[in-house]
């Protein structure tokens, strides 16, 4: 038998998608037949050739990278068992947990409450776990809810670790009635009681979210009483303290506002992520960091194990500077009606990148290094960081680097030299102030090349491309059950909003000095990750070609032009099988990722409208901020539990400009069907054909909820506004068709 000690702790598995790479070879090839036709076609003087010729070479070009990203997919399987094998209990390495919480309203108290208890129950030594709380919302009702959660936890970590309870958020946990026919009447009694306390518990935060909060509590709330969510001092407050070190408890829980001035930058929830990362730096100092979202609950308590098999493998030691958790969500809409499940897709191209240089990092569900955090590089030598980090002279270099916090610089040697004793002693309120307070991270590298990374409302990525860039990799940390589950946004406004801020932070890392082409060109990013990268930076630029297109057929119609070739030409299969084996192969995707077809056509929809407008509208943001008009903001997505949901995959409206771009291009086609179906057309050679006509159609299809939109009533209506200002721009758009006839 091999020696037990050298064997992995993980192991990547690849995945084989041969049809998925047929069908998108091919797909590929015809595109370039596409262009080969434009090209060479006798037609290809025309304005409408010139214009597809453009769109479709940026569409190949966006193949090839898509192409390239899903080739060689690949997971991870540890191996828990050996893990425990070579590190006893005792051993392991203490691990740090961020949540971080923005808006009470948009994110209310409960759900964070929930994803706190479900952490602090983690399957792992209580001694070793520290759970810090941002609360950008600086909000009494959040701490309020975070006290009395702790109480409650008090049963609850007991039970789950009793019990072996998989799913650790209590609200999704008491959802499942069948728990209570359990035969143990021992475990029966239990499950009642702490069902019942968990309703008090939540019905306490109701009471305190409608009304005030109670009045014995006053005194630990007077701090709350001279602040505003963006001005006040820090707050921190150490809930509960795990003074004993014992480690079948409830761990260490600490709240933190940080805090914030109106002259101030604040940079969201990067800033949030680097006080958090030095407060912890100062009171426990764990080597390792685990981050969600305020809604990113524990779906699988050995979680933390599997992903320290990754973290821990004597390879992955040395390159591997983070393990994501895939985003999964719950409680999605019925047949993802607004395509924000994210199913299919991280299928493919998730499992894609972490088949090269690795996953990006997405913001949440993710294990990090801490060394890797401040900046350090893959094979960084320890032997003369030692000698570095002595001389007084470094330590200055340091404080210039981490800031003027004394004790923060002492834990940041630590971590850099390599030490693993625990640096707890006890939690310093006093020094954590300091690192807290708004102008800490003047004149220090915190943004730049330490910690999150601002300058994007897409920090993750960002942050992770520099990991990269550094030459670490990743690991995507597939586990069976999922890892963690949160909220997706339960109607269109919040998808829409959340991919415009998607799409406008990630073409901000595209056009900034982190982009990855100089990645691969001056760092250590592999080629086919920047093209990966590439891929994803590049979504708000889709639009515009995306857009073009959409107008295309419009155009020809009323210009009585084409820009597919016509009836008697045999060339028109290209077009036609592209888009055939194009849908095909995309429908496959998602039935092997066990989807409906209904599903498939939502996401498929869903994709023309996030990109025609929620995309452009990231990209028209981005061309402000350049011209410096104006800066991009963080607009925080709702959560909600979907029972408040009465929208049932309908689409809602606002005065939102997001709309505008739809509403017009929709307006274009019913303006083209409309002259194609009386024969309005000039009468000049080439006009259109059957192609046009279907193109302009299946535009309309994928506008099936704006059509509805229309007519629709109250909040299921576009607001007259929307449709004055689309009808004025769709009668510019014909103007200028009758204009280029003219010429
Ligand atoms: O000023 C801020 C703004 C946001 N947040 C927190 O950031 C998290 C993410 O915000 P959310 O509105 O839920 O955004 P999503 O669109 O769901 O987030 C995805 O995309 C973000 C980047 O755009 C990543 O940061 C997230 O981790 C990723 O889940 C939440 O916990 C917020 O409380 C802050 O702490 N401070
Ligand atoms: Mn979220």
């Amino acid at each position: 038998m091999a020696n037990q000690s050298s064997l992995p702790l993980y192991e990547k598995i690849w995945a084989k998608h041969t049809f998925s790479r047929i069908m998108d070879s091919l797909t590929l090839l015809l595109l370039f037949l596409l262009l080969g036709y434009r090209i060479s076609s006798h037609n290809n003087h025309t304005f409408p050739y010139f214009v597809a010729f453009l769109c479709e070479s940026w569409f190949t070009i966006t193949w090839i990278t898509t192409m390239s990203t899903k080739w060689t997919p690949s997971h991870t399987k540890t191996f828990l068992d050996r893990l425990l094998l070579r590190v006893s209990e005792s051993k392991l390495p203490p691990l740090d947990i961020f949540v971080t919480t923005a808006d009470p309203a948009l994110e209310p108290p409960i759900i964070t409450v929930n994803t706190v208890l479900s952490l602090l129950a983690l399957d792992y030594p209580a001694n070793k776990l520290a759970c810090y709380v941002s609360d950008d919302g600086c909000s009494p009702l959040t701490f309020y809810a975070l006290v009395e959660a702790t109480k409650f936890a008090k049963l609850w970590v007991p039970f789950c670790k009793k019990y072996n309870v998989q799913c650790r958020a209590p609200f999704r946990y008491f959802c499942d009635e069948e728990m209570a026919n359990h035969d143990l009447p021992e475990f029966k009694q239990e499950w009642f009681k702490i069902k019942e306390e968990y309703e008090q518990l939540s019905g306490k935060i109701e009471n305190a979210a409608q009304n005030s909060i109670p009045c014995e509590l006053v005194g630990e709330f007077d701090i709350f009483s001279q602040t505003k969510p963006r001005n006040h001092s820090t707050i921190i407050k150490v809930i509960r303290e795990n003074k004993g070190g014992l480690s079948n408890v409830v761990p260490h829980i600490i709240y933190i506002s940080r805090e914030k001035r109106p002259k101030h930058p604040h940079h969201h929830k990067a800033g949030a992520m680097n006080v958090l990362t030095r407060i912890s730096g100062l009171m426990t100092n764990a080597p390792f960091i685990l981050n969600v979202d305020c809604d990113m609950y524990v779906n699988n308590s050995k979680i933390a194990l599997h992903a320290l098999c990754i973290l821990l493998d004597s390879k992955g030691e040395k390159e591997v500077a983070f393990a994501q958790c895939p985003q999964r969500f719950y409680d999605a809409v019925k047949d993802d009606a607004y395509g924000n499940q994210l199913v299919a897709l991280p299928m493919y191209i998730g499992s894609g990148f972490a088949g090269l240089q690795g996953i990006i990092y997405a913001g949440t569900n993710c294990f990090h290094r801490r060394k890797v955090i401040y900046g350090v590089s893959p094979h960084h030598d320890i032997q003369n960081a030692n000698k570095d980090h002595h001389g007084l002279a470094n330590d200055k270099e340091t404080m210039q680097k981490f800031g003027t916090s004394k004790g923060f610089v002492e834990s940041v040697t630590h971590v850099l030299e390599g030490m693993t004793l625990d640096f707890y002693k006890s939690l310093d309120v006093k020094a954590a102030r300091k690192v807290a307070s708004c102008d800490y991270e003047y004149n220090t590298a915190w943004g730049k090349q330490v910690g999150w990374l601002y300058g994007s409302t897409s920090e993750d990525v960002l942050t992770g491309l520099k990991f990269h860039t550094k030459g670490w990799r990743s690991e995507l940390c597939s586990t069976d059950p999922i890892a963690f589950m949160g909220c997706s946004p339960q109607d269109n406004l919040g998808q829409m909003a959340q991919h415009k801020r998607w799409s406008t932070g990630l073409l901000d890392i595209f056009l900034s000095k982190h982009c990855p082409i100089f990645g691969t060109l001056f760092g250590k990013l592999q080629l086919r990750e920047c093209l990966a990268y590439i891929w994803i930076t590049n979504w708000a630029l889709r639009s515009v070609p995306e857009i073009c297109y959409a107008l295309l057929p419009a155009y020809c119609i009323i210009t009585n032009s084409n820009f597919l070739p016509n009836q008697q030409e045999s060339s028109m299969w290209i077009p036609t099988t592209l888009f055939v084996i194009y849908n095909i192969s995309n429908l496959f995707e998602h039935i092997k990722s066990g989807l409906s077809i209904r599903t498939w056509w939502n996401n498929q929809r869903m994709g023309r409208i996030t990109t025609m407008n929620s995309c452009f509208l990231g990209f028209l943001t981005i061309l402000l901020k350049h011209l410096r008009i104006s800066d991009t903001p963080f607009e925080i997505t709702k959560k909600e539990q979907p029972s408040s949901n009465e929208n049932v995959g309908r689409f809602i409206f606002n005065e939102s400009l997001i709309f505008l771009p739809g509403t017009t291009i929709l307006m274009v086609q019913f303006i083209a069907l409309f002259m194609s179906l009386l024969e309005w057309q000039p009468l000049v050679s080439n006009g259109y054909g059957v192609g046009e006509v279907f193109c302009s159609g299946y535009v309309v299809l994928c506008y099936l909820p704006f059509l509805k939109g229309l007519f629709g009533k109250g909040k299921y209506g576009i607001p007259l506004s929307t449709i004055c200002k689309s009808t004025v721009l769709a009668f510019l758009f014909v103007h200028f068709c009758s204009k280029t006839i003219a010429n």
